[in-house]
């Protein structure tokens, strides 16, 4: 980029940035796991479905889950684009790079938190018949040679009273520890998702960070709860079965193509706001010439969002879910010329059609031939949560 700039990071800034989300057609926010680095993308130099035409020093972007379209949007079935103005903002630093700006304090100047009407919303639609279809997945897997796992999705929409800004909604957010949090923002459409599940980051240098996350129990309501929740999450035969099919899944897509793979024997616990999850940090050099973006697709989709066998497992979620997933369960993020970034994956998520003031929620559950078909449906209304919490949170101007 032509202009750069660097200052010790201030109060107003974070509220100023996140403002200029909002006045931008085209906008993408993404914030680490830990909340100290937050990226911004503002307005289009190019745009594509597919990252390979374009040639940018960032792109911000997500592909669909599959190739299944779905009508009436553009989001939703995969975009990226290089952003006019790309800001980084960690713990103590603010820098400024930009193809079309020189001044930075007066490009931040600009932008004042606006003035938003109240928020409702009621739910439209459910599946209300994902229990049964989840039931006959456990019995296709009982009796079936081939299929061990399936994720299975569901979606439920509510209808809002008004459009959401996006510096309201990432101030929101901020209560979902432990989590990325993405928002991708084109025309009336966004995405948003607070998500515990890192598909890849690749660092300067080629050092490459990927995760299994697989495997899920709720909460507890005291300390001591809590801990016995995790300890029976580690102890769960069928949560380890889940979990280790994305582990061994992830190894074998990333032996060809790295070196110094590291992973512990040992899945931990992540904890969450609404649940905890086993949890297993794989790290590895990646190859040259291989780049973030080839680890992206060469990964996707782990079986913490497809299932085992992958073909097959696809199969039946295009053939039994109702509706394609688009950017839900699928990867998001950003990457930069010098082949680093940082994929997450798009669960705990929802969609906003700001025209139709529609949002549409994601969740979905890990089903082997042990599962238990209540249970996995009080575990995706868990899921559910996050995202559900984000529109009380915001309706309440929290
Ligand atoms: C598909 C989702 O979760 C996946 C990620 C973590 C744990 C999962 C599970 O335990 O079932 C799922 O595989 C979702 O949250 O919508």
């Amino acid at each position: 980029m032509k202009y750069h700039f660097s200052r010790a990071l201030r109060d107003e800034d974070r509220t100023q940035l996140y403002s200029a989300l909002d006045y931008f057609d085209t906008t993408a926010y993404f914030a680490s796991a830990d909340g100290k680095k937050e990226l911004f993308g503002f307005d289009v130099l190019q745009q594509a479905m597919s990252p390979d035409n374009l040639t940018g020093d960032v792109v911000f972007g997500g592909c669909a889950f599959d190739d299944q379209l779905i009508i009436n949007t553009q989001l939703m079935n995969g975009t990226w684009f290089v952003p006019k103005i790309f800001v980084t903002v960690d713990d103590h630093f603010i820098k400024f790079e930009s193809n079309t700006h020189e001044n930075f304090e007066a490009w931040l100047t600009m932008f004042k938190q606006r003035e938003t009407a109240p928020l409702s919303s009621r739910d439209v639609t459910e599946e209300k018949d994902w229990l049964r279809r989840t039931q006959q997945l456990i019995d296709t897997l009982i009796t079936s040679d081939t299929l061990k796992k399936v994720v299975f999705g569901r979606q439920k929409q509510y209808q809002l009273s008004d459009v959401l800004d996006v510096s309201r909604l990432i101030t929101a957010l901020k209560i979902q520890k432990n989590t990325y949090r993405f928002i991708l923002k084109q025309h009336h459409e966004l995405f948003v998702s607070a998500t515990p599940e890192r598909l890849v980051k690749v660092m300067n240098g080629g050092q490459l960070e990927t995760a299994a996350v697989a495997g899920t129990i709720r909460r507890g309501t005291t300390v001591s709860e809590d801990i016995a929740l995790g300890q029976s999450l580690r102890n769960s035969a069928k949560n380890r079965q889940e979990h280790q099919y994305v582990v061994d899944n992830i190894l074998q897509k990333l032996q060809n193509v790295t070196t110094e793979l590291v992973v512990p024997e040992k899945p931990k616990v992540l904890s969450n706001r609404q649940v905890q999850h086993l949890y297993t940090p794989i790290n590895a050099r990646i190859n040259s010439p291989y780049g973030v973006v080839d680890i992206m697709r060469r990964l996707h989709p782990t079986p913490a969002l497809g299932g085992v066998p992958q073909e097959e497992a696809q199969q039946y979620i295009r053939q039994h879910e109702k509706n394609p997933r688009g950017l839900f369960a699928a990867p998001i993020g950003y990457y930069t010329a010098n082949n680093t970034g940082e994929f997450i994956i798009g669960i705990r998520s929802m969609y906003v059609n700001q025209k139709t003031h529609l949002a549409t929620l994601f969740a979905g559950a890990g089903i082997v031939a042990d599962s238990n078909a209540a249970q996995e449906l009080q575990e995706t209304n868990l899921k559910f949560e996050p995202m559900r919490q984000l529109l009380r949170d915001y309706a309440n101007g929290n």
